[in-house]
C-alpha cells in the first residue's frame, strides 16, 4: 500500500496529464479562423469569454441566450474585437423551437458549421434540495434536453464540416457534492449522453469530435453570488477558463479539465477513497450559512 501511494499513484496522475494536456502545445490561435461558431450562453460569464477569445481569433460568430440587450453589447464587442462577423438569436433553451431557429439561421447565413459550444445554464440555487420536482424537470429541460436537441440539429453540417461540439460541464457533473442536486443531475446526464454519442460517432466513423469540460469553481459574477458564503475558495478566472474550452475544442480533446490539478486531484482521490473526499467537501463549506429556500 505504501508503495503504491508513493510510486503508483505520483506516476499515474503523470502519465494522465500528458495523456489530457501534451496536445496543448499544437494549439494555434489560427485554427480558429474563419471558422463558423455557435455559443450558447453568451450573453455573460464564461459564454462572453469564449465570445471574445473567438473573436480576436478572426472566427464567425453566433451567439444566444435570453436577454437582447446584452447579446447586442457582445456582439458589438466581439466586432470590435475582429470577429469575421457576428450575430445572435435571443430566446430561451427551455423553448423546444429554439435549437432548430438557431441551427437554421446558421445554415441559412453561411451554409454550414464547425464548432458548436453549448454552454449555458438556467437557474439554479446552492441549497438544500426543497423537494421542488417542477424546478428539477425545467432544469433537465434547459441544461440537458436542449443540449440534446441543439447536437442533434448540428449534427448534419458539423458530419460535412467534420467540426466538433464542446459540452460545457462541471466537477458537479462527476462528483455529488451538497448544495447542487437538481444541477449535478442535469451535468451527469451530458455525461452519460454525449460519451454514448462519441462512441457511436467512432463506429461509425464520422469525424466530429466531443469535447466534454469538467470546471471546477470559476470567477464568474452568478456563481461567485451564489457561492461565495458557503466555499472560501479562490475560484479561478473566467478568461482563462474561456481559452482552455476553446483550445481544448479546436484540439478534438476527449476532456478539458479546469483548473486542472484542482479537478484533476478530485477525481483521483474519489477513485481512490470515495467517503474520503465527500467528508473534506463537507468540511470544508461554510454550511452555517447556507440558505434554505
Ligand atoms: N462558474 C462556475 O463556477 C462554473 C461554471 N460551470 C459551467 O460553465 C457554464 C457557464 O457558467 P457561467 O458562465 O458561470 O454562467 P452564467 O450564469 O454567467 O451564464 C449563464 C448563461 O446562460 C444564459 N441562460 C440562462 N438561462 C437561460 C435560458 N433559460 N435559456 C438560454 N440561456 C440561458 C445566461 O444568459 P441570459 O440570462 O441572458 O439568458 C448566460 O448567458 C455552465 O455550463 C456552467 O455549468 C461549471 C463549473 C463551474
Ligand atoms: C449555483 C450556481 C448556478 C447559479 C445560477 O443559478 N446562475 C444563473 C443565474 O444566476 O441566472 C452553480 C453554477 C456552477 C456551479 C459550481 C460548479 O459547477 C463547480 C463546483 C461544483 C461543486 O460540486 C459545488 C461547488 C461548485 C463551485 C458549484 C457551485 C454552484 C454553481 C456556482
Amino acid at each position: 500500500m505504501g508503495l503504491l501511494l508513493k510510486v503508483f499513484i505520483p506516476l499515474l496522475g503523470a502519465a494522465l496529464a500528458f495523456y489530457f494536456y501534451s496536445a496543448s502545445e499544437n494549439f494555434n490561435e489560427e485554427m480558429l479562423r474563419g471558422k463558423r461558431v455557435i455559443v450558447t450562453g453568451a450573453s455573460s460569464g464564461i459564454g462572453e469569454q469564449m465570445a471574445y477569445h473567438l473573436a480576436r481569433m478572426e472566427a464567425h460568430l453566433l451567439l444566444t441566450a435570453r436577454t437582447e440587450a446584452k447579446l447586442q453589447k457582445v456582439v458589438k464587442r466581439c466586432l470590435e474585437l475582429g470577429a469575421a462577423s457576428a450575430r445572435y438569436v435571443s430566446g430561451s433553451m427551455d423553448s423546444p423551437t429554439l435549437p432548430e431557429e438557431l441551427l437554421r439561421e446558421a445554415e441559412n447565413t453561411w451554409g454550414g458549421l464547425d464548432m458548436l459550444i453549448l454552454n449555458h445554464i438556467g437557474q439554479s440555487g446552492f441549497t438544500y434540495f426543497n423537494g421542488d420536482v417542477e424546478h428539477v424537470r425545467k432544469l433537465m429541460e434547459i441544461n440537458f434536453v436542449s443540449y440534446v436537441a441543439l447536437a442533434t440539429a448540428a449534427l448534419p453540417m458539423l458530419k460535412e464540416s467534420e467540426g466538433s461540439i464542446i459540452v460545457v460541464s462541471s466537477i458537479a457533473g462527476r462528483i455529488g457534492g451538497p448544495f447542487t442536486a437538481p444541477y449535478s443531475a442535469t451535468k451527469f446526464a451530458l455525461d452519460g449522453f454525449f460519451s454514448s454519442l462519441r462512441q457511436e460517432l467512432i463506429i461509425d466513423k464520422v469525424n466530429v469530435s466531443i469535447t466534454l469540460c469538467i470546471l471546477g469553481y470559476i470567477d464568474t459574477e452568478s456563481a461567485v453570488r451564489a457561492v461565495s458564503h458557503v466555499i472560501p475558495d479562490a475560484p479561478a478566472p473566467k478568461e482563462e477558463c474561456a481559452l482552455e474550452i476553446i483550445r481544448g475544442g479546436a484540439l478534438r480533446q476527449r476532456e478539458v479539465r479546469y483548473p486542472p490539478r484542482a479537478v484533476g486531484s478530485m477525481l483521483l482521490i474519489r477513485s481512490l477513497a470515495p467517503e474520503f473526499l465527500d467528508s473534506i467537501i463537507r468540511s470544508s463549506y461554510h454550511v452555517e450559512n447556507v440558505r434554505r429556500t
